[in-house]
């Protein structure tokens, strides 16, 4: 072969082309509300046709056919009352749309690994497993945060799926779950007390990815404002980015505007879901993705919950239920779990208000 003629790509030169492509990104401004402004200047009588549950599901189908074409279809019941769906107030979105004064990932700072195939678990070089270890060697055994199933085995460390930058191939290597998109079945359907809510019409197993909580990423100052404004009509989709392994809170990603089905989820005292932080093509460790997986079995028709208190309430100490009747703004719970205390915070709590002791409480029963 004449090389002068043929230049050779391999995979250093390819990966450094990556790093000059412009990834796509989505900013909040550019989010699309016409559909939404022609159904809600209609009439009643138009926009309380059964017609418009078609449209919505249909809406959820073309704008995720890009992201999860495999998704099982997701049916609006409403065995309640005659609301044909939930209100056109959002854009539906798998994807995050970044707010004002939030920069792009830069790309140029990811790092990928150099495995072929599928990534080994039990590789010494893969860089991906050198990125997870720290969150999962003193817990669990060494490994990537899925099982061979793709399912979550390290619930409450944060998850570094392979990414753009990675030689891994990205149909083999089990170390690309969320990345992949939901598979779940569910049903967005609505519930006598607590509006809209999220029920399996399949049956889950233990640690599936259940979706990303999409939306908005702003500023947690931005958000403020608006959860004053949430508070007072009774509703908020406000999810702030506060985990252990980061510091203050400078983020929260907000679903009033832009989500998917998961800003249905409704708060348990009881829950079988949690949020937990996945990292893909962001190399920033304070924006990662809030992904929500199921935290044990989860029964056909059972209904998709998660704790807006931010803490596991399984760990949770007699001080937190004082933190819950000190904060004023709380509300009823209507979450019927055998446990519940008949209050919710209106905002997820933040863990930043517990001691620091509480903090190591909290790890080690996590991680025991
Ligand atoms: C993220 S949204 C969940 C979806 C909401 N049910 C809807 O219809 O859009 C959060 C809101 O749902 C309601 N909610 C969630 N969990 C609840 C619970 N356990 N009891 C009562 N209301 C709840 C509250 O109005 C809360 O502000």
């Amino acid at each position: 072969m004449n090389e002068s003629l043929y230049p050779v790509m391999t995979w250093d030169s390819y990966r450094r082309d990556l790093r000059n492509f412009q990834f796509p990104v989505y900013y909040a401004k550019d989010l699309a509300s016409s559909l939404h402004d022609y159904i809600n200047a209609s009439d009643e009588y138009f926009r309380g046709s059964l017609h418009m549950r078609q449209v919505f599901e249909s809406t959820i189908l073309e704008n995720t056919a890009e992201d999860e074409p495999d998704a099982p279809p997701i049916e609006v019941v409403n065995d309640v009352d005659a609301e044909p769906s939930p209100p056109w107030e959002f854009y539906y979105t798998n994807k995050i749309w970044l707010g004002e004064g939030i920069d792009p990932p830069d790309v140029t700072q990811l790092v990928g690994c150099d495995c072929k195939g599928k990534c080994d678990p039990k590789s010494t070089t893969c860089a991906c497993l050198l990125r997870q270890k720290p969150f999962v060697e003193t817990v669990w055994a060494p490994g990537f945060a899925y099982d061979h199933k793709g399912r979550l085995r390290t619930p409450g460390a944060p998850i570094f799926e392979c990414n753009a930058m990675c030689a891994c191939d990205d149909d083999e290597c089990k170390n690309r779950v969320v990345q992949h998109g939901r598979k779940v079945s569910v049903s967005i359907k609505k519930t006598p007390k607590k509006g809209w809510g999220v029920f399996a019409t399949k049956r889950i197993a233990k640690g599936s990815f259940i979706g990303v909580y999409s939306g908005e990423f702003l500023k947690d100052d931005v958000c403020e404002r608006r959860g004053l404004v949430y508070d007072k009509s009774g509703r908020t989709y406000l999810l702030d980015i506060d985990f252990y392994h980061l510091g203050e809170t400078k983020y929260v990603v907000d679903a009033y505007h832009a989500g998917n089905f998961t800003r249905f989820l409704n708060n348990s005292c009881n829950p079988n879901c949690q949020v937990v932080p996945c990292y893909i093509n962001e190399p920033d460790i304070e924006k990662p993705l809030m992904t929500l997986f199921a935290k044990r079995d989860i029964a056909v028709a059972e209904e998709l919950c998660f704790s807006y208190q931010g803490y596991d309430p399984d760990t949770a100490e007699p001080g937190d239920a004082a933190i819950m009747a000190n904060n004023s703004i709380t509300n009823k719970c209507f979450c019927g779990a055998p446990n519940c205390t008949g209050r919710r915070l209106s905002r997820p709590f933040s863990p930043h208000e517990l001691t620091q002791t509480h903090r190591i409480y909290v790890w080690l029963v996590a991680y025991l």
